[in-house]
């Protein structure tokens, strides 16, 4: 029994690493789109992410798309993240949409100072829907909070119309940074969590695991 106990350990640990590996070779990159309309923050929700910093003064429209990477560890794994910042404006449109479908993640930005923003999201998610791979992760982010006077949309609204697509949703803001690494590594947990997820493990829920930071950092703006 001892030597059998022992086998089924071996094995067991040499499965645990032959997930490790796969999920190294097969999703080392994960690709992440930024979408949403102009202005509402795209570009400075990438860099403060990049390089934890805010880029205040003239807003210059980002014109087609852009990337940078950086590499996040991820359950003790180091994946790399390679984010695509797309331009919010209707011009640009035709352009994005060939870059959908390589995209594995989707975090779909409105402005919560900007009613307008906030009624496009259908009109993005419908676009979503007949570009995207069938089962990319996508996350609604409510940007700016950190505009407590000038908000319009109140959170819950954020809220309700996320459980009305199924999808994750937090508020952020790309200034004070407030739940914008979180965001990123919520869909790379999930993602990650797909590939290596053993049967007997209960599966990964994202909006468990954004509620569960939300108590641990006890701060604001996550729902
Ligand atoms: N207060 C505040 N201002 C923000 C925040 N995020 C972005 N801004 C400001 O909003 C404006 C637009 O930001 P961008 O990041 O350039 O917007 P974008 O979505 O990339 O726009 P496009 O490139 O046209 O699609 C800039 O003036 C930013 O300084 C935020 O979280 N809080």
């Amino acid at each position: 029994v001892a030597k059998c106990m022992h086998t089924l350990t071996l094995s067991m640990e040499e499965l645990s690493i032959h997930c490790r590996i796969l999920w190294f070779l097969s999703l080392q990159t994960i690709l992440v789109m930024l979408l949403g309309d102009s202005a509402v923050g795209k570009t400075c929700f990438l860099v403060q992410f990049k390089d934890g910093a805010f880029l205040a003064g003239n807003f210059i429209a980002t014109v087609g798309i852009d990337f940078r990477n950086k590499v996040v560890t991820v359950d003790n794994l180091k994946v790399k993240l390679q984010i695509w910042d797309t331009a919010g404006q209707e011009r640009f449109r035709s352009v994005t949409h060939a870059y959908y479908r390589d995209a594995q993640a989707l975090l779909l930005l409105y402005d919560i100072t900007s009613k307008s923003s906030f009624d496009n999201i259908r009109a993005w998610l419908t676009e979503i829907h007949e570009y995207a791979q069938k089962d990319v992760v996508i996350m609604l982010l409510g940007n700016k909070s950190d505009m407590v006077h000038e908000r319009v949309i109140k959170q819950e609204e954020g809220q309700k119309l996320a459980r009305e697509y199924g999808v994750p949703f937090m508020e952020t803001s790309a200034k004070t940074g407030v739940n914008v690494e979180l965001a990123f590594l919520a869909v790379a947990k999930e993602l990650k969590q797909r590939v290596s997820q053993q049967p007997n493990e209960p599966k990964f829920q994202i909006h468990e695991y954004i509620e569960s930071q939300k108590q641990k950092s006890g701060c604001c703006g996550f729902m």
